[in-house]
């Protein structure tokens, strides 16, 4: 960040949305970009490939994914468990682990988000990779038949992230600095919000965080409306 030393309080964003600034030490965000990197290398030439995904429309998107736990295929339009026979890896028991620790902490700043707290199960994660120049345009997350909230960790280069309403992609939006190590959780009233990132600010990533440009975005998601933990 330009001013480090300006503080950055916990949000309350709106209804549903908390933001907890710094919630991943450096250490950890690094461990993190190793073990997404390394699992992202062995899926290499796999169906399961951290790739550009082409999308319905023609289009493709400027960001790179990785999925764990559930693929989404973007294609058919649903969750998949495999692809051409190549199993989906696994969520690791790192981002597991941090997810009900991500959700009672957010819940101390946005606390519709208490009831799932304990009852929140980790099936999938998506690990976006965003290299320098790319954003992603205003979606929903409606992929997942769960209205469990959806957490995120950001890790590297500082981004605009812009949350709205569930209406359309127009204003009011609430526009939120990610950093790396900055944990969001969107639920309740904004689970199904329009939301996106507007850009990603070049050079801006810590020494340490384990990439040496671009931005790492981490969402953990339950995908099933009656998942087991
Ligand atoms: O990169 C981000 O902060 C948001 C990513 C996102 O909205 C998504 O993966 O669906
Ligand atoms: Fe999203």
């Amino acid at each position: 960040m330009l001013f480090d030393s300006l503080p950055r309080p916990n949000a309350y964003v709106a209804p549903g949305v908390g933001h907890v600034p710094g919630w991943v030490g450096i250490s950890k965000q690094k461990a993190l970009v190793e073990e997404t990197r390394e699992i992202a290398r062995a899926y290499a030439h796999t169906p399961m490939a951290m790739v550009q995904p082409r999308l319905r429309s023609g289009g493709q998107m400027s960001v790179f994914q990785l999925h764990l736990g559930r693929y989404w295929h973007y294609l058919s339009y649903r969750y998949v468990d495999n692809m051409e026979g190549t199993v989906v890896p696994p969520v690791p028991d790192s981002l597991r682990e941090l997810a009900p620790a991500a959700l009672r902490q957010a819940a101390q700043v946005a606390p519709e988000l208490e009831p799932w707290v304990d009852n929140f199960v980790p099936e999938m994660a998506l690990v976006n990779y965003y290299p320098p120049g790319s954003d992603m345009g205003m979606h929903v997350d409606d992929s997942e038949e769960s209205p469990a909230p959806v957490i995120s960790l950001s890790i590297g280069d500082e981004a605009l992230f812009r949350i709205g309403h569930t209406e359309n992609r127009t204003k009011p939006w609430n526009d939120v600095t990610l950093c790396s190590g900055d944990l969001v959780v969107f639920g309740g009233p904004k689970r199904f919000a329009y939301h996106g990132v507007v850009r990603v600010n070049d050079g801006t990533l810590p020494k340490g965080c384990g990439l040496q440009e671009g931005r790492i975005n981490i969402t953990i998601r339950q995908v099933s409306a009656s998942a087991v933990g």
